[in-house]
């Protein structure tokens, strides 16, 4: 039997890096080398910089015109006007040339009038130094430019150069190997297609992009299998080269084959295993000769927190650079959001301005979603102490994106549908582009979304049996005291997801019932179900004559997979799940997908654009050509009892 880690206690983020920084030696580690000043901007210098010339190196022309003693010019005047004469008094001089000797002023161009004779006549006196840029003004031999540890910006490359410094001694710029591990984690730089217990090697190209940004130098080496012997030669290699710092992808939790932690034991002393902060709790901590170990979790999610919060504030501190810091903005929370007592939790949120307020929904919390990740405008802590932020409360967000884009976000909250995406990208694609972000948590989950505040729009397909209209029954049970607009945004087809070519032939809810017919269902509640329920009353058919009734999934793609599988020959759900598994699909129900849009944002210009392009005959069109949907009804308001608009 293989021997299972055991996790050291959790320690604090802070205490964490107060660990590394004391066991790390950053100033045999890092080196300082001296590179060209034209090359150095992004580097932080590693000694004081002084000037070697001057700037201006002599007194200058900073105009166009003529040089003169401003003394001699003093009685110059509008009704007693002063002639000079070239050569002698004055002397013609471009901007940026050296000032003859004795002069000490500069007359422009266009104030000197000229006379027929060569002579020129000025009619107000000059004063010392006038349109002259004197010797040293900007920059003076010997001064210092830089100090220590500073970050060369662009200016101060222009800065260097004009005062004569052609190279520097910098910082070397902290190199960085990522290694990942895992049987099942499949290289992506050959294009692989992942079966099933097989996943894309991506993490260490968000360690790379990263490392980039703080000014590291990022490598990365090919995945390596979960073989102690294979990690232990892949780390050595890592110590052995010219790395400072070592990061393991993955291994570093409790499962039997995660070896990060015994290799890094062996290889030299383990700082931190276990951190409390989520995602990202399995975190290894490390030093190996000197250098920097780390393990960073598996999950993307997990990864991304490690990367940031652990490692990047070691890189800053080992380059000599401040740590990325993002800004902040305190936003309102629009979903109470319990959280695990004795561990910081990262959240990700939606956020969208409505004047002064800033609304944040927070997404979903799994270590392994990049995508809400890819959506998210800000990130937000629940603190170690707490066990939650309630519903409606106030908290400080890191922005990830530049506050003025929050007035562009348009939040939508309810049932995801492909035309969604389709919007999405297409308010990106005007002039005056908007964000619409999704939160995706069902109908009925939207309307709660927009009875709390936390949606703009909400996108909902709720088939009352009893009325046979859509959405208002459920508006008037769940949100009576709200004033709502309803647009449809489509009909869409709901269908049978069956196997390509149709084997079984089934085209009607009656072949439903037939022996030789399995099906799948989808959960209570779920709106697909309640329509498949409608439609077999209607149709005279018993739950207990269909084959597979009680077998229920939670999405069109889980329906979709059961059908790839064979498990079910058929189930009810949407034609672009049958499309993304190359399934058929046979139409069975029309239903209407409407947008909820709170009558208070009906002027927002956010809802009016939306609008607006929803009645464009062009996205229309798109619509139709996504198939499996009907625009007759598309971006108009819709009203109580109107069902499918059809007679
Ligand atoms: N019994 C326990 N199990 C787990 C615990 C725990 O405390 N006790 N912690 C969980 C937490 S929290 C996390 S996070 C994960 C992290 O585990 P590992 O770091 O050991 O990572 P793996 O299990 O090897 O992989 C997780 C996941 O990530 C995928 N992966 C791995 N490398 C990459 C990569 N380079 N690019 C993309 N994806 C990658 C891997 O295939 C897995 O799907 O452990 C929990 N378990
Ligand atoms: O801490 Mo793990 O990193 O949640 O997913």
């Amino acid at each position: 039997m293989s021997q299972r880690n055991i996790y050291l206690q959790t320690l604090t983020v802070a205490d964490a890096l107060e660990r590394g920084r004391t066991a790390l030696e950053r100033d045999r580690l890092v080196a300082a080398v001296t590179i060209q000043t034209h090359e150095a901007a992004g580097r932080v210098t590693a000694a004081p910089v002084y000037a070697r010339v001057s700037s201006p190196p002599y007194h200058s022309a900073a105009m166009d015109g003529y040089a003169v003693r401003a003394e001699e010019t003093f009685g110059a005047r509008e009704e007693t006007p002063l002639k000079l004469t070239p050569g002698r008094t004055c002397f013609p001089i471009n901007t940026g040339q050296p000032l003859p000797d004795e002069t000490n002023a500069v007359i422009k161009i266009e104030d000197i009038i000229q006379l027929p004779g060569g002579e020129i006549e000025i009619d107000a006196a000059a004063y010392p130094w006038m349109h002259v840029r004197r010797i040293g003004e900007d920059i003076v031999a010997t001064e210092l430019l830089l100090p220590q540890n500073h970050l060369l910006s662009p200016y101060d490359i222009g800065a260097l150069l004009t005062a004569g410094v052609w190279e520097l001694e910098t910082w070397e710029e902290i190199r960085m190997t990522f290694i990942p591990t895992g049987d099942e984690v499949l290289d992506f730089t050959t294009r692989p297609t992942p079966a099933p217990g097989q996943v894309i090697e991506s993490n260490s190209q968000i360690f790379c992009a990263l490392a980039r940004q703080w000014g590291a130098q990022p490598r990365r080496v090919s995945p390596v299998a979960d073989d102690p012997d294979k990690l232990r030669a892949a780390v050595i290699a890592g110590l052995e080269s010219d790395a400072h710092v070592v990061v393991v992808g993955a291994g570093s939790s409790a499962g039997s084959k995660d070896f990060t932690r015994r290799v890094f034991d062996e290889l030299g002393q383990v700082l931190a295993h276990g951190l409390a902060i989520s995602p990202g709790k399995p975190t290894l901590l490390a030093v190996a000769r000197g250098k920097l170990l780390i393990g960073a979790p598996g999950f993307p999610g997990s990864a991304i927190v490690c990367f940031e919060e652990i490692l990047a504030p070691l890189v800053a501190w080992l380059g000599r650079r401040q740590p990325p810091q993002r800004p902040r903005k305190t936003v309102r929370l629009s979903r109470k959001t319990p959280s695990r007592l004795g561990i910081e939790e990262i959240l990700r949120l939606a956020v969208g301005t409505c004047g002064a307020q800033a609304i944040a929904t927070p997404f979903g919390r799994g270590a392994g979603l990049l995508s809400t990740l890819i959506r998210a405008q800000a990130l937000a802590r629940i603190p170690a102490a707490g066990e939650g932020i309630e519903q409606g409360a106030e908290m400080e967000a890191e922005l990830l994106v530049p506050e003025s884009s929050l007035e562009r976000v348009l939040l939508h909250v309810g049932s995801h549908d492909n035309t969604l995406d389709l919007l999405t990208n297409e308010m990106m694609g005007l002039t005056e582009p908007y964000r619409l972000v999704s939160t995706n948590v069902g109908s009925l989950g939207g309307l709660t979304a927009l009875k709390n505040d936390a949606a703009m729009i909400s996108g909902c397909h709720l088939f009352d049996p009893q009325t046979q209209d859509f959405n208002f029954p459920f508006l008037q049970r769940y949100l009576p005291d709200l004033a709502v607009t309803v647009v449809n945004l489509a009909i869409r087809h709901q269908g049978f997801i069956v196997a390509p070519g149709n084997p079984k032939g089934i085209s009607s809810l009656a072949d439903l019932a037939r022996a030789d017919v399995s099906f799948v269902n989808r959960q209570r509640g779920a709106g697909t179900r309640i329509l498949l329920d409608h439609h077999l009353r209607q149709a005279g058919i018993a739950p207990q004559q269909i084959r597979g009734y009680q077998r229920e999934e939670h999405t069109h793609m889980a329906v979709a997979v059961n059908v790839l599988s064979g498990a079910s020959d058929c189930g009810l759900g949407i034609l672009s799940a049958a499309r993304a598994l190359g399934l058929d699909f046979v139409p069975l129900a029309p239903e209407r997908y409407d947008l909820v849009i709170p009558d208070s944002l009906l002027n927002d210009p956010r809802i009016l654009t939306l609008l607006e392009l929803l009645r464009t005959e062009a996205f229309q069109k798109k619509i139709q050509d996504l198939g499996g949907y009907e625009t007759c009804l598309t971006g108009q308001i819709m009203t109580a009892g109107q069902g499918l608009g059809r007679e």
